[in-house]
């Protein structure tokens, strides 16, 4: 993996400089409509909320379309809900027209669920030659065992799989979650990591290092045309010490 690194002393920094990169980003962007895909789990909570508070008049959100790289199965007002979290810090601070946001219905049927979300994201993407949607930016973070989106390593095969979505199963708690599959992640024109925490530090160093069980985590293998950062506060990034 060729990726960026970039260090910052705790998640609130993390938080504070991807905002500040993201709406820079956002300028350099020509076309009117710009896909973004959010990660899920507790770290973007601090983005969200500095978002909304900070750049909510600062951005031009008719212009932004936001997706989810993996949504966990339940109703939008569960605490699991990646979308409710999303809505309550964020999307409902900004105007950013509903149609604009293509949420996971995760109260569906996950088969259905994935099918359709899959189609969803055609619908909204631009594609690429081989006709899989291709995310202007996409926002991913990183379990401590290596998982992204809801990749995990108990189904890495996730990562070929020829779907755009597929149903996922987290491996301790067994709930079912709907996730991009791995050439729709790989076909993203930009990706950012964001990792925070002691506890990601390993597994971290194994991927940048390319040792121990490197090749295991999902993580590992997210390649991509365009570039690859990680946004990773000093404990995340501690494996360098
Ligand atoms: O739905 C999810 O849980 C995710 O999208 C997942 O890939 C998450 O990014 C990592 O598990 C990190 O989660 P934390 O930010 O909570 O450590």
């Amino acid at each position: 993996m060729q990726a960026d690194k970039k260090i910052f002393a705790d998640n609130p920094a993390v938080a504070q400089a991807f905002a500040e990169d993201f709406v820079a980003w956002l300028e350099t962007q020509s076309q009117p409509k710009v896909t973004v895909s959010l990660s899920g789990g507790s770290t973007p909570t601090l983005l969200f909320e500095i978002l909304a508070k900070q750049f909510a008049d600062k951005i031009d959100w008719s212009r932004v379309h936001l997706f989810w790289g993996d949504e966990r199965c339940v109703p939008p007002e569960d605490p699991q809900s990646n979308y409710g979290v999303c809505k309550s810090l964020l999307l409902d601070h900004v105007s950013i027209p509903e149609s604009n946001v293509h949420r996971v219905i995760g109260e569906s049927d996950p088969e259905a669920e994935a099918v359709r979300y899959g189609d969803e994201m055609k619908a909204h993407c631009e594609l690429n030659a081989d006709g899989l949607p291709m995310l202007d930016l996409l926002i991913l973070g990183m379990g401590g065992d290596g998982h992204t989106a809801s990749i995990f390593p108990h189904q890495i095969e996730l990562l070929k799989s020829d779907a755009i979505c597929a149903v996922a199963t987290h491996p301790e708690s067994g709930q079912k979650r709907v996730s991009m599959t791995g050439p729709v992640l790989c076909a993203a024109k930009k990706i950012d990591f964001l990792v925070t925490g002691a506890g990601k530090a390993s597994v971290l160093g194994e991927i940048f290092g390319k040792t121990g069980d490197w090749e295991t985590y999902p993580t590992s293998l997210i390649e991509s045309k365009g570039p690859i950062a990680f946004y990773l506060d000093e404990a995340a990034a501690s494996f360098g010490k």
